[in-house]
């Protein structure tokens, strides 16, 4: 893919955010999903890719717009595969708290894990733990590793979690380990990219999430080097039939980075929504003006540019309905 494509997906993750920024702390998730979503559409379409939706909205049934298996762009350039998630932490904009991110990734065709919407068991580190850890490691044991290879003691080790009921077991297994934990009430794609930014002070991001939002983590991870592993989570045999179905052969295996992103052909743009731990959210200016701040990677040179736009919003047309 071409480099310049790098700046037209942060457009289209712009579009999405501003769309949805307006809705924060409103308590109307639907709206302000469905916004990030028709302009995210809206703006892929001026993009020079011949995409196909992999991880998207839904199955075609389920959602409008940038379902699976839709086409997307503007039908000339590099066949892509696209993921997005125009609004990743829908709970966190309806109720005005941090860490909402609109975010999307395109690789070479064929090369991101079509995920079916289950939860997933991840693990994620930054890149001075890449290679070093094991997802099928019991948790202790992992903790374990991970401060003798940071040389740390246990204590300053910091995990990031979702708090869920789900998680009541490992997260007695964490303070009983005496690792300090970090809490996120929702978006995991943010949670599993912090330990890549030193600055977060997360060295680990453990527990299940979205499978979807395994696949955006991933690409991220991979232009960040640091590493993910997942672990697909089927709650019943019909979700374990459609990872059948969806071309999945063992749903229980452990997926790495090569099995999510099988290339380095891939690139991941992310723009703040409501105010996150590495991006600022939208911010309403005088003048009818609004500023964003995105991050735009590209897997194969590593480059992690952070832009801030101002936008003048009457320039805006897929803004009109918001
Ligand atoms: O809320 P659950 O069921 O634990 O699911 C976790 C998933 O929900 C999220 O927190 C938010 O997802 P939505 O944006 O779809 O609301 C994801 O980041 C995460 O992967």
């Amino acid at each position: 893919m071409e480099r310049e494509l790098a700046l037209e997906m942060v457009r289209v993750t712009e579009a999405a955010a501003l769309a949805s920024a307006r809705w924060m702390g409103r308590g109307n998730k639907h709206e302000a999903d469905g916004a990030a979503t028709a302009a995210m559409r809206a703006m892929l379409d001026t993009v020079s890719v011949k995409g196909t939706v992999v991880i998207g909205e839904g199955e075609m049934d389920e959602a409008p717009m940038l379902y699976i298996g839709e086409k997307v762009g503007s039908g000339s350039g590099p066949e892509v595969d696209v993921a997005v998630d125009p609004l990743e932490g829908t709970e966190l904009v309806a109720k005005g708290l941090n860490n909402s991110l609109a975010v999307l990734a395109i690789a070479s065709k064929g090369q991101l894990l079509h995920a079916p919407d289950m939860y997933m068991q991840k693990l994620a580190t930054g890149p001075a733990l890449k290679g070093m850890l094991r997802l099928d490691d019991p948790i202790d044991t992992t903790l374990r590793l991970a401060a003798t290879v940071l040389r740390k003691p246990m204590s300053d080790v910091t995990v990031m979690v979702l708090e869920r009921e789900r998680h009541a077991d490992l997260i007695r297994t964490l303070r009983e380990s005496g690792v300090r934990i970090q809490f996120l009430s929702d978006g995991d794609v943010a949670g599993a990219m912090a330990p890549a930014f030193e600055e977060s002070g997360i060295d680990l991001y453990v527990g299940s999430g979205g499978a979807p939002e395994g696949v955006l983590a991933a690409a991220a991870l991979q232009c960040l080097g640091g590493d993910f592993q997942g672990r697909l989570l089927p709650g019943s045999d019909a979700e374990y039939e459609r990872c059948l179905q969806m071309g999945i052969p063992d749903p229980n295996k452990v997926l790495g980075l090569p099995e999510l992103v099988g290339t380095d052909d891939v690139i991941f743009a992310a723009t703040g929504i409501t105010p996150g731990q590495f991006l600022p959210g939208v911010r309403y200016l005088s003048g009818q003006r609004a500023e964003t701040h995105s991050l735009v990677m590209r897997a194969r040179t590593r480059t992690i540019r952070t832009i801030k736009a101002q936008h003048y919003l009457p320039n805006k047309p897929y803004l009109q309905n918001t």
